[in-house]
């Protein structure tokens, strides 16, 4: 069994170092592959071969992936859960600080003052003028967090931890999640009720339609006057010229985001940074080798562990069995049908598994003995089955 692994993006070592070479050929350069690895790579437009299986996302979001057309062909899309948290998280806790205080501009002051030689000089100089730098503390304030997942659930944590009050809006919030968060977090009822009472509001929601310009022109003004919005979620999540209409107006007294756009050049009320939230050594390699590990394990078993389509599945391996799987519409029936199939073909089954998630069922059977050639194309020819595989 070999396959073919195409990647995008800078993907660590670390995490390639899992494939073993003598099983995989992985690489930019793979066509036709089983399975492509990748960061933030747009592949709405791409056109997928009819032999990938899978897409794993070295990363949070997926809203670079055409999941709905994945799930259409069978193909399982992963991610990799909470692996760069904590990088965002540190990133979140420097936004709060380069919000509050004079750092930026007060360096690019001090870098400035080329023509002074003389370090007395200086150092009158910058005791004289620090006033215009001065900031405030963050203890004390208000955060409030919208999504309190991996990350929205960290930056609670350290924002506690910091002597903030800590205000949390996630109406999709998931039972793990809610176990993870500390019980100091205040619940909002409403994303406006958060707005009002924040000093600081903090976004770590995923891009999907429901969240496209979450912050927009009619609830921007809700904000308490003089909030800081930061944004290392994605761009599509705040509408620009809201902002930019904000902050001209005083509302709003800073936006740090990992998302620039050309209107943000030349603002001292807005720090952008390059997208480098996840962009630590540490956080690379752990999504690389999650997602490294996850591609593997379905590729070799059939298992499915993080995908955002397809349900978790994972099931022994019986000794000295073979392992079919296949996808199908959820639809009723569709399982004793191949089941029939196998039993007409005379294969015994030894153990097997069935899982739906939303319109999809997946299924893994592992089987007595190597099966005929035509079982596989006997399995796909079932009515609602989506794409099968002898493993
Ligand atoms: N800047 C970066 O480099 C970087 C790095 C990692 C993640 N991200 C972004 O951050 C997002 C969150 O990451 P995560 O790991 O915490 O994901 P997560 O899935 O663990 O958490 C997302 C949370 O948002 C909640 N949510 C969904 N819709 C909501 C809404 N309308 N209002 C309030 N809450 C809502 C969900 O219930 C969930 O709890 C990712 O989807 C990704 O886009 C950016
Ligand atoms: O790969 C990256 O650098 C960004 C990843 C980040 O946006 C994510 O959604 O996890």
């Amino acid at each position: 069994m070999s396959f073919k692994v195409q990647t995008f993006n800078q993907i660590a070592e670390r995490g390639l170092n899992r494939f073993d070479p003598v099983k995989y050929q992985v690489g930019s350069d793979q066509v036709e592959p089983d399975a492509m690895l990748l960061r933030s790579q747009n592949l709405h437009d791409c056109v997928f071969n009819k032999n990938l299986k899978a897409i794993a996302r070295a990363g949070a979001g997926v809203n670079n992936v055409p999941v709905d057309a994945c799930s259409k062909h069978g193909i399982v899309v992963f991610n990799t859960p909470g692996a760069n948290a904590n990088a965002v998280k540190e990133l979140v806790f420097c936004a709060l600080l380069l919000a509050s205080r004079g750092i930026v501009d007060g360096m690019r002051f001090a870098e400035g003052l080329t023509d002074i030689s003389d370090s007395s000089v200086l150092a009158a100089r910058l005791e004289k003028e620090k006033k215009q730098f001065a900031g405030v503390e963050l203890y004390g304030k208000k955060l409030g967090i919208v999504g309190l997942g991996a990350i929205g659930s960290m930056v609670a944590e350290m924002a506690l931890a910091l002597g903030m009050e800590v205000l949390g809006f996630d109406p999709a919030l998931s039972v793990d999640a809610a176990w993870r968060l500390p019980n100091q977090v205040q619940r909002m009822e409403s994303l406006q009720a958060l707005l009002g009472q924040a000093d600081y509001v903090s976004l770590h929601v995923p891009a999907i339609e429901q969240t496209k310009n979450l912050i927009n022109a009619e609830n921007i003004g809700s904000f308490k006057k003089g909030a800081v919005l930061v944004n290392f979620a994605r761009e599509s999540i705040v509408d620009p010229h809201a902002v930019l209409a904000a902050l001209n107006a005083g509302g709003l007294a800073r936006y740090v985001c990992d998302f620039p756009e050309p209107e943000f050049r030349g603002r001292k009320d807005i720090l952008a940074m390059p997208h480098i939230g996840a962009s630590t050594l540490e956080a690379e390699e752990n999504c690389a080798v999650m997602a490294a590990d996850q591609l593997r394990d379905f590729l070799e078993n059939g298992n499915i562990k993080n995908s955002v389509n397809f349900p978790p599945v994972a099931m022994p391996r019986a000794p000295g069995t073979c392992r079919l799987t296949f996808t199908n519409d959820n639809v009723s029936g569709v399982l004793g049908h191949v089941l029939s199939v196998l039993a007409d073909l005379q294969v015994n089954v030894v153990d097997m598994m069935n899982k739906s998630r939303g319109q999809l069922a997946y299924n893994i059977i592992d089987m007595e003995a190597e099966p005929s050639a035509e079982l596989q194309a006997a399995v796909a020819a079932v009515e609602h089955v989506i794409a099968v595989r002898l493993i």
